[in-house]
């Protein structure tokens, strides 16, 4: 990636998604857009771990914008180990990092093996891109404390993470899912005074918010559809339906052509 790479993104195409968008009269709970770009069978990647391009220039622009819209951008470590992202925004005309995203890495059980080679970490240090917080586990990390390996590797990786002015949150897990409560999740941004957060993927993550009721915390969904098929085996979105939940809909829908992808931008319907 070079430095001076930048994406322009048109003023005109701005009014349609700003209904979709952060208020500027923030609620008490972190706004939350849910945002990914997919195929027509529904697939984010080729393969689990395959980093796989679907947004065209247009589409990419308009997420590197919203990017700029919300105070923090959230992925999955599958995500984070898969694709190695930065995480900024490369939008044209960012001047400063109080416009930056910050990173958020669900990792409950601490496998992304980063290094300072990675490229969040790395823009990071440039002042490209803000330091990434890594939500983990609680309880692992009391278990992990048994291993000196672990800790060793841990305690090096939390120097990375501080030296750049990131850090581990600790999560509860919840014992019959084994993953957080997404509540917990926003409770622990709404601590750090993070008011807004862009959901960007991958499949786990993406269908753990969409099952009933953690649906629920959505405020918007804006989806990049891209005009491709990518084939069985790929990570697709498709949440688990409780038995007698109500079908998963959106509204106030709207189709926004973006190149030759289409963006299509929801809410949650409610009833
Ligand atoms: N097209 C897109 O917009 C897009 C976006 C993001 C990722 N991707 C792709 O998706 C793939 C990764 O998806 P994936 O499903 O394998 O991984 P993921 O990014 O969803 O990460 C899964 C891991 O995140 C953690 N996690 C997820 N939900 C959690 C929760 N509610 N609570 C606690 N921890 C949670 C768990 O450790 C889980 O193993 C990659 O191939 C990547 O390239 C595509
Ligand atoms: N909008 C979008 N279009 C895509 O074609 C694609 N593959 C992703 N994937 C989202 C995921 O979060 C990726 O990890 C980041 O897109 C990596 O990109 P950055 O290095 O952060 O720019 N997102």
């Amino acid at each position: 990636m070079s430095r001076k790479e930048t994406l322009t993104f048109p003023p005109t195409s701005i009014p349609p998604l700003t209904p979709y968008l952060p208020p500027l009269n923030k609620p008490k709970k972190p706004w939350v857009t849910l945002t990914y770009a997919t195929s027509l069978d529904a697939s984010l990647s080729l393969a689990p771990g395959v980093r796989t391009t679907l947004s065209g220039p247009h589409s990419k622009a308009m997420t590197h914008y919203l990017r700029t819209q919300h105070a923090a951008i959230l992925v999955g470590v599958g995500t984070a180990m898969a694709d190695d992202p930065a995480l900024n925004s490369r939008l044209e005309g960012i001047i400063s990092l109080d416009q930056q995203p910050r990173p958020i890495i669900l990792d409950p059980r601490g496998r992304w093996a980063f290094t300072a080679e990675n490229k969040v970490f790395q823009l990071a240090a440039r002042g490209e891109g803000k330091a990434p917080f890594i939500l983990v586990s609680r309880e692992e990390e009391e278990e992990e404390e048994e291993e000196e390996a672990s800790i060793t590797t841990q305690q090096e990786q939390e120097k990375i993470l501080q030296s750049v002015g990131g850090k581990y949150i600790p999560v509860e897990i919840c014992s019959e899912t084994r993953r957080f409560r997404w509540r917990d999740v926003l409770k622990a941004l709404a601590e750090e005074e993070l008011d807004s957060v862009m959901v960007e993927g991958g499949g786990e993550v993406i269908n753990s918010l969409l099952v009933e009721p953690e649906n629920q915390l959505v405020d918007s969904v804006i989806v990049t559809i891209a005009p491709t098929w990518l084939g069985q085996g790929g990570v697709v979105v498709s949440p688990t339906r409780k038995e007698n939940a109500p079908q998963l809909k959106l509204r106030e829908v709207s189709w926004q052509p973006h190149g030759e992808d289409v963006v299509l931008c929801g809410k949650i319907s409610r009833t």
